[in-house]
């Protein structure tokens, strides 16, 4: 579903050259929760923002839902990116438009009817449980609200692919809960296949099939959750770069 092959990403930082992400190849297979952990600055945003080229790579292939996004032009590019959703942690909603406008903001410049439009809105504010707020404004909610209506935002054009930067990093135990249950619907009711950049081990632990761990923008190692739950004991993700020995680093970059 999601394939890099050979990424790299480079940025200008006052008189040097900063590599944020360095040769990353991954796989993300379809209907898969992937997790994306590591220190702050390994690289974990930059990889998410190449998955749907909101960052272009410096050098590499990315392919999304069978389509070659580093080869497409503008236009096609725009299309690719309608079925792949983003959410973020501080939710990005727009203040001065009410949920449901927020909502209808991807549907804008797509084939949808006005009723079509008004149906699909209802439908995904109804899905994350926010119908009787479509008329508040986003100072109006909570923060686990906010991230609600930029779920169903982010689901209004059926995504195939949804990518999670930080999405509970702002907000308390509880409210995450249901923010993953919510993911956690989306993947197994509608198949999206889903990828969190986090830094909190309970969230990779919960909701997560697999996860990837960076460090100085290389990927260390992408491990099973499944088969091998006792990898993240604790909620600190340097404990997992800790029981890679030096020699493991270096093979595995
Ligand atoms: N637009 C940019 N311009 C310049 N440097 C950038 C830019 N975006 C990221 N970087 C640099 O690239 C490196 C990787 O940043 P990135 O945000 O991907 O890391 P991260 O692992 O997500 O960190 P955090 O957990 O702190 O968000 C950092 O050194 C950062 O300063």
């Amino acid at each position: 579903m999601i394939s890099l092959q050979n990424i790299s990403k480079s940025y200008q930082q006052h008189q040097s050259i900063l590599q944020a992400v360095h040769s990353v190849s991954l796989n993300i297979d379809k209907g898969e929760i992937h997790g994306v952990i590591g220190a702050s600055g390994a690289g974990k945003s930059t990889l998410l923002r190449l998955m749907n080229v909101l960052e272009t790579p410096d050098q590499g292939t990315i392919v999304v839902n069978n389509q070659t996004l580093t080869t497409l032009p503008n236009r096609k590019l725009r299309e690719a990116r309608r079925s792949i959703g983003m959410i973020f942690q501080h939710f990005n909603l727009v203040s001065n438009k009410t949920v449901f406008d927020n909502v209808a903001v991807p549907l804008e410049l797509t084939g949808y009817s006005k009723k079509a439009k008004v149906d699909r809105v209802n439908e995904c504010l109804k899905f994350v449980g926010l119908e009787h707020k479509a008329e508040q404004y986003p100072a109006q909610l909570s923060g686990g609200q906010k991230q609600r209506v930029a779920i169903a935002r982010a689901l209004a054009n059926r995504p195939a692919v949804l990518l999670c930067d930080e999405p509970t990093s702002a907000l308390d135990p509880q409210t995450t809960a249901g923010i993953l249950d919510v993911l956690k619907t989306v993947n197994q009711e509608f198949g999206v296949t889903i990828v969190i950049v986090s830094h909190e081990m309970d969230v990779v632990r919960s909701i997560c099939d697999k996860v990837t761990v960076m460090d100085g923008g290389k990927i260390l190692e992408t491990v099973s959750i499944e088969t091998e739950p006792y990898m993240i004991p604790d909620n600190d993700p340097k404990w997992f770069l800790e029981q890679l020995t030096e020699k493991e680093r270096n093979s595995n970059a």
